[in-house]
């Protein structure tokens, strides 16, 4: 179904593409706003992985049949794919992971164990997901640098005062959230990348939340490396993305081995294989790199520009609605060009998750507790709260949907 020359996006028609938007509960249906968390899959995706299996289904790089070398053609144009999705020059810049999750810990691994030392700092900020944070936090422990992370204000936007500050000849990387999961907020990743590039250092974008729902081209920020997942945008679980410049995957050693990332082994000694293979051992996600690059198809059919603008209205929206009710705190920029398609809140005097349980009721799916955030929850000073997280396929009705249910939550608890 081509979607192309709309103004806006046609809800209507995308729906029925998701029949899994169809399903009720106790009678009433599902109102799915948990797409940070992850995406639903339209049926092109879902058609392209079941063509994947019932027709070449095969091992990649390691047969010289029919099968194999067709399913390896396909892989190897999904990184192609990919490449042209995000800006970058070519699949030798694109290796696939499971998740943003492993993206990260590659680089942490390949790169930053082997380069980093006492005296360097990596510069986080306060909203980094704990597939960032957590990973420099252990990495710098083991190799004895130093963590700093800078401040978010309190309207959820980072103190980029605070980052010129911070950001200084002793940082080795800079590593910062695209679009924050948990406040929506939209960072500078360009001028985070210029900063660390100023003082030497690399930059790397987590992107989770950003390539999924607006257009991204990593030429354009300047990042080193850059990593998102195909759950959060129409895809697949099981696969994930990281860019990384040539040049600089060529200097990275792997750390992860076995069959596929080889060139040549002996019983001494073992060399590598051309990018972007080096960083792809074993049998790699075949079947979802398929389904990725149907997703990344069927997304630019929708048009990115079109997805980014859905997606901040219906934020903005959202925004707007909880603000009215006058009795709920809401975390993040007000709804605009900072915010994503997201919203997080707490309603006085309610647990977020006794709310997301009787939103629950309602058959409304929102995500409660920390979004992998939790040093930015202790900050914000509340233990968890409540997120409503937009896509293609929402609308305002559904908005309105939960606004009007918490005055269940307000009747039980407040
Ligand atoms: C900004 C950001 N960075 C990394 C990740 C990890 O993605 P994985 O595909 O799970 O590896 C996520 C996933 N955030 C989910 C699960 S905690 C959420 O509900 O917000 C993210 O939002």
């Amino acid at each position: 179904m081509s979607h192309q020359n709309l103004e806006s996006l046609d809800v209507e028609a995308i729906r029925e593409e998701f029949p899994i938007l169809e399903r009720e509960f106790d009678g009433q249906q599902v109102v799915y706003l948990d797409n940070a968390a992850t995406t639903q899959t339209p049926d092109a995706v879902v058609d392209a992985m079941s063509e994947y299996y019932r027709t070449y289904n095969a091992n990649v790089h390691r047969g010289i049949h029919h099968l194999s070398q067709e399913a390896s053609i396909r892989y190897e144009e999904a990184h192609d794919r990919v490449a042209e999705f995000i800006g970058a020059d070519g699949r030798e810049e694109i290796v696939f992971t499971k998740n943003t999750t492993e993206a990260e810990n590659l680089l942490a691994y390949s790169w930053g164990l082997n380069e980093l030392e006492p005296g360097d700092t990596v510069v986080l900020t306060e909203m980094e997901h704990h597939a960032s944070l957590v990973t420099w936090q252990q990495v710098a422990k083991r190799t004895g640098a130093d963590v700093a992370y800078v401040r978010v204000d309190d309207d959820g936007r980072l103190d980029m005062d605070h980052a010129r500050e911070l950001i200084d000849d002793e940082t080795a990387i800079v590593s910062a959230v695209h679009v924050s999961n948990t406040l929506g907020t939209v960072n500078p990743v360009s001028e985070l990348t210029e900063l660390a590039h100023d003082h030497g250092a690399l930059a790397f974008i987590d992107g989770a939340q950003a390539v999924p729902n607006r257009p991204v081209d990593v030429g354009e920020i300047d990042a080193d490396f850059y990593a998102f997942s195909g759950h959060k945008m129409a895809g697949p679980t099981g696969i994930g993305v990281l860019y990384g410049k040539e040049a600089l995957f060529e200097e990275l050693e792997p750390y992860l081995y076995g069959g596929g990332m080889i060139r040549k082994v002996t019983f001494e000694e073992s060399t590598w294989a051309d990018l972007p293979w080096k960083f792809e051992p074993g049998t790699p996600p075949i079947a979802e790199a398929v389904g990725l690059h149907a997703a990344i198809d069927w997304l630019e059919d929708l048009g990115m520009d079109r997805i980014r603008q859905h997606e901040e209205e219906l934020a903005a929206y959202a925004y707007d609605q909880l603000a009215a009710e006058g009795d709920v705190d809401l975390y993040g920029p007000e709804g605009g060009p900072d915010r994503g398609g997201l919203v997080s809140f707490n309603l006085e005097g309610v647990h977020a998750h006794d709310l997301t349980s009787i939103l629950n009721d309602h058959t409304i799916a929102v995500r409660a507790g920390d979004h992998c955030t939790q040093p930015l929850h202790d900050k914000l000073g509340v233990p968890a709260s409540t997120r409503a997280s937009f896509y293609v396929y929402n609308t305002r009705e559904e908005v309105d949907k939960l606004v009007a249910a918490l005055d269940d939550a307000r009747q039980l608890f407040a």
